[in-house]
């Protein structure tokens, strides 16, 4: 099995790998070939020990380890699992790094094997760095080290799978290049030799998992580090690539793992790994450094363009599938698409659709809501334009749960051909997804694997909504391949909360490296409704300065000081603050311990992408409306129907208490100056009862209500209406109902910034 990997070594790979049986410590007789689960999964792990640099030396320490398929396990850190071919036998790959963009799988140039096919190069996969192996067996650990690790495959196909898995980005071709170099890297040094970033390269292209993306990574040779490159422009240039000669000029973005002077402005953000980290579950993770550093902002030298020199060899360029390179940039900047924006909510999707041109108000041309996901039968209702296709059809059978509810959605606005706008799923250019907790993030953000994996890890702090959200992306990116998918934060509009209102009174330093920070939701809503209202009101959004309620299967309550957030009732997570649907709201913390015992234990019903302890389970998923009236239906709440124990009237009482506490808070707060208080989200737009009970009580802060007006102001379904006064005429502050759209605020967002298009 001596053979070496060492540049320009002619040996080869071929033999002695995988010819060789195994010799497994662990039985005294050589044990048959193992029958691997699945050939294309199959690999060979080819171990040795770190003290011998020579690779595959015989050594007394030598074994080959034959592996089944693979799973990519936990965080902090991320865990290759091989399953092995004898039972009990596991064999874990530590990856150094939680971020997939940080491993670079490598494969030699095929220039080191002359006289094969290059495609089978891929079998052959390295990893640079010495990466900590755990090999056990039911006899106990075998072999826990630092060593440098090389695996063999038995089909390109299964390593293709493990690169792209690893890396979460899909590794779609490669090439062998002589040389590259760029703009700010010379070809050849002062004495005319060919130095360039790279010598003798198998460039691999990515296409990220999350976005349209395209990378590219090569080993920059000279200086010893991967260089990772987002490209711009890449058709046209590479479809004749096997010519020594042939050199081509890529635009490229910058460049991760560069050095600061390497790095351009580009896109590129990189995250420390564990930005949220959550003291009680994962009491030793690094999460205490949550800066977003972004290295590419650090340089000062940006990298505008790759060179590069292919080598001459017909089958050197035979990429992943042998054909020329498929690669289709993002649609570049065309005036106008088709925006498709997705509200997930805890009892609702809502999917709304527009026509827009770049730097103007999209136009919406069809709505699609699934509703009642709380509150069975759940229901679909479609409307095109200004037509009621479908007013409410049972879906109840098709769906459990917030992505099934956006599949029947999808279904519904394909099958209808009088929806000639959409005739393909390429003419959706742009999809915006409203993520409700965003984090630190101020803006929305295109969604890339960096801000996929970043997202990934707030799951637990709204958890009603977010691992929901992201299963739809993940959706959507691999149905949409074309369109661009943005993440619009609920959170991002709280960002202005001044700090003696979002701090809690703990220990600042746990708060500031666990982030336990207040940071409000509903705030794409509150941001629609924050312009509706100013419009309304003849003002300024600037100059606006409101108590608005988002009250829905979740409720909340936002003081709105000249049009920026001052404070909100939800919090670190949409728990705190009103009861909803199912959630308890603001309780005494200690409650949850003498509700029942082991509530920190995790919950059952935890998934691989949301772990929910039983007290988080009991105070989202068992408590609210539904804990006190058996139902989820604020409806039948508010009309107190069939109440002979009175549970709805206390339902209904305890609301109103817990609303008119927050708006008599954030009177106060904002001094008395407030222009307007409104109502919003599904009960504060329908339920006239509510209102008016809200209204009366805060009646001595000056607040009237004109009952005609409010019974009539159900502004939701009436066509054009957005805001709707329902106070005594001449009274201020006002008293308003908003029709709140949070997908037109999303798909506004997308359609105005030029950077998502
Ligand atoms: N006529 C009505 N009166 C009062 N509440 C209603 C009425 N119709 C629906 N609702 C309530 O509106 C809630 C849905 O609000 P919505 O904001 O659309 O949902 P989500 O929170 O899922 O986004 C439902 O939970 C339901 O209780
Ligand atoms: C944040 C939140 O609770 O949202 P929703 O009301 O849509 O469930
Ligand atoms: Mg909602």
């Amino acid at each position: 099995m001596a053979t070496s990997w060492r540049s320009g070594s002619s040996s080869s790979f071929t033999s002695s790998a995988l010819s060789a049986q195994p010799s497994h410590p662990q039985h005294a007789s050589p044990p048959p070939l193992p029958s691997l689960p699945s050939p294309d999964c199959a690999a060979i792990c080819l171990l040795t020990p770190r003290l011998s640099r020579k690779l595959f030396e015989r050594t007394p320490n030598e074994m080959t380890v034959y592996l089944g398929p693979w799973e990519i396990v936990g965080s902090n850190p991320r865990r290759l699992l091989w399953q092995c071919s004898y039972a009990g036998e596991v064999l874990e790959h530590f990856l150094p790094s939680d971020n997939p963009n940080e491993l670079f799988p490598h494969t030699l140039h095929a220039q080191h094997r002359r006289f094969g096919d290059p495609r089978e190069l891929e079998l052959y996969l390295s990893f640079q760095e010495p990466h900590r192996i755990r090999y056990t067996t039911t006899d106990g650990t075998l072999h826990d080290e630092y060593i440098e690790v090389k695996y063999e495959f038995t089909t390109i196909e299964g390593s293709i799978q493990l690169q792209s898995d690893i890396r979460k980005r899909d590794l779609i071709d490669w090439f062998d290049v002589d040389v590259v170099w760029s703009d700010v890297h010379r070809r050849t040094d002062s004495y005319g030799n060919v130095r360039g970033l790279g010598t003798i390269q198998r460039m691999k292209l990515w296409r990220d998992r999350y976005s349209t993306f395209h990378y590219l990574t090569f080993y920059a040779n000279h200086r010893r580090r991967w260089k990772e490159y987002l490209v711009d422009d890449f058709e046209r240039e590479l479809r004749q690539r096997d010519d020594r000669h042939k050199r081509v000029q890529l635009g490229v973005r910058g460049a991760r793992r560069g050095s600061a002077s390497e790095s351009s402005q580009g896109r590129e953000r990189r995250f420390a790994t564990s930005i949220f980290s959550r003291s009680s579950r994962h009491n030793h993770s690094s999460g205490t450094n949550g800066n977003t550093t972004s290295s590419a902002a650090q340089g000062a030298l940006g990298i505008r363009y790759l060179g590069i020199q292919f080598s001459r060899n017909t089958n050197v360029q035979a990429g992943t599938d042998g054909k020329s390179v498929i690669y289709r940039s993002t649609p570049l900047n065309p005036c106008s698409t088709i925006i498709l924006a997705v509200n997930a909510g805890s009892s609702s999707v809502k999917v709304s659709v527009y026509t827009a041109q770049r730097g103007e108000p999209p136009t919406q041309i069809a709505e699609v809501q699934v509703s009642g996901l709380t509150a069975p039968p759940a229901a679909l209702k479609y409307e095109r334009g200004d037509e009621t296709v479908i007013e409410h059809r049972e879906v109840d059978e098709q769906v459990n749960g917030q992505t099934d509810a956006f599949r029947v959605i999808l279904e519904t606005l394909v099958n209808d051909h009088d929806l000639p706008s959409i005739k393909s799923k390429d003419d959706i250019g742009i999809i915006c997804h409203r993520i409700v907790h965003g984090g630190d993030y101020t803006k929305p953000q295109l969604v890339s694997d960096g801000t996929y994996t970043h997202l990934e890890k707030l799951n637990d702090l709204a958890p009603l909504h977010n691992a929901n959200s992201l299963g739809i992306v993940r959706l959507c990116i691999k149905d949409f391949p074309s369109a661009r998918s943005v993440a619009c934060f609920d959170s991002q509009f709280h960002s202005t909360i001044p700090e003696h209102i979002r701090t809690y009174p703990i220990n600042q330093e746990i708060a500031r490296s666990n982030r336990l920070r207040k940071y409000g939701f509903h705030g794409i809503s509150y941001s629609f409704i924050t312009r509706a209202a100013a419009e309304f009101l003849g003002k300024k959004p600037d100059e606006t300065s409101i108590i608005a309620m988002h009250l829905g299967s979740g409720a909340s309550v936002c003081a709105i000081k000249d049009g920026k957030s001052w404070d909100t009732s939800m919090g670190l997570t949409p728990l705190s603050g009103l009861p909803g649907a199912t959630r308890s709201g603001s309780v005494d913390p200690s409650l949850v311990f003498h509700y029942a015992s082991d509530v920190g234990k995790l919950s059952p019903s935890s998934t691989k992408d949301l772990h929910i302890s039983r007290a988080e389970e009991i105070l989202n998923k068992e408590a609210g409306w539904k804990a006190l009236t058996g139902t989820t239906n604020f409806g039948a709440i508010a009309a107190g129907d069939h109440d002979e124990r009175g549970d709805k009237r206390l339902a209904f009482d305890l609301f109103v208490d817990r609303i008119c506490g927050f708006v008599g808070a954030y009177y106060v707060s904002l001094r008395g100056r407030v222009d307007a208080l409104v109502f919003a989200g599904g009960i504060g737009e329908r339920s006239d009862r509510l209102r008016a009970a809200v209204v009366e009580q805060v009646a001595c802060l000056g607040f009237a209500l004109d009952r005609d007006r409010n019974d009539a102001g159900t502004v939701t379904g009436r066509k054009g209406v957005i805001v709707q006064e329902v106070g005594k005429p001449g009274v201020t502050p006002r008293v308003l109902v908003c029709r709140t759209d949070e997908q037109f605020e999303m798909a506004r967002i997308c359609a105005e910034e030029g950077e998502f298009w």
